[in-house]
């Protein structure tokens, strides 16, 4: 059995009493690739910045790696070896991908000495691996401003990437995404799922479908269920509070 990557227990979030996250229970292994789901407003944005230190518990702890995240800043919990992405890309994009994931691998060791000095060996070839990984090989040299939505989306993955997190979060990445760019990051998901853990928050059930091995429900601040997307999808309480609504808003959109 794998060891756990993350534990969180009883986790409380209250904003002057209000509590976004109530009472939560949720762990995962190493090298799972899981996908959180749920209404608006059923606490998926908080349970991430309580993941990234951004947000403390009011009540309850988060574990990962087996230490409790509670005294650690956010950037010590990223050093540890959290990432995280959000749902608009944060890429520069008067620079390459190449250039991109050239600061990305040399982060720590100052952003102008990089721009500014040749890559080593190594970092070209971490480089061209990471191009390789996010299908921008063709397009190493080219403005990051000119690359399509979701070659951008690719390549802040491979940015975060570059860092070698234990655990990657990824908030929303196919919003706005072709159909075919969209099975091509549920690929890119399920290719780094091999060497890294991941948490993805998704809308787009199709998407859910194609990657998820386990799927975690959230409600009203809680894991309402646990399950397969098959187990998940004929829930009948997963069906009231999320799905039943879902299916109304793309018949109204018809
Ligand atoms: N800083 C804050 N102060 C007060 N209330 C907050 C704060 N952050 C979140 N909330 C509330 O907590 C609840 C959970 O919000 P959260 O953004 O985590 O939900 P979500 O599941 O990510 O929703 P969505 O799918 O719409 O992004 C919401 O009711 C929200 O209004």
């Amino acid at each position: 059995m794998n060891a756990r990557i993350l534990e969180i227990e009883d986790l409380t979030v209250s904003f002057d009493g209000f509590k976004a996250l109530n009472n939560l229970n949720f762990s995962m292994d190493e090298g799972e690739l899981r996908v959180i789901i749920g209404p608006n407003g059923a606490g998926k944005t908080t349970f991430l910045d309580v993941i990234t230190g951004k947000v403390k518990p009011t009540i309850g702890q988060v574990r990962f790696k087996g230490r409790n995240l509670r005294s650690m800043s956010e950037h010590q919990i990223a050093r540890f070896g959290v990432g995280r992405k959000f749902q608009t890309p944060r890429v520069y994009l008067n620079l390459t991908p190449r250039e991109n994931l050239e600061l990305a691998c040399n982060r720590n060791k100052g952003v102008f000495s990089t721009l500014l000095g040749r890559s080593s060996v190594t970092e070209r070839r971490t480089v061209s691996g990471l191009l390789e990984t996010i299908g921008l090989v063709a397009k190493p040299d080219i403005q990051a401003g000119l690359l399509s939505h979701g070659e951008k989306q690719w390549l802040e993955i491979g940015m975060l990437v570059a860092q070698a997190p234990d655990l990657l979060l990824v908030d929303e990445p196919v919003a706005g995404l072709t159909d075919e760019e969209t099975e091509q990051t549920g690929e890119l998901l399920i290719s780094l799922a091999q060497e890294h853990s991941i948490i993805v928050i998704e809308h787009d059930m199709e998407f859910v479908r194609q990657i998820s091995r386990k799927v975690t429900v959230l409600h009203e601040g809680s894991v309402l269920y646990e399950g397969t997307i098959e187990e998940v999808q004929n829930d009948p309480r997963v069906i009231e509070v999320y799905l039943g609504q879902q299916q109304e808003e793309v018949h109204e959109a018809a």
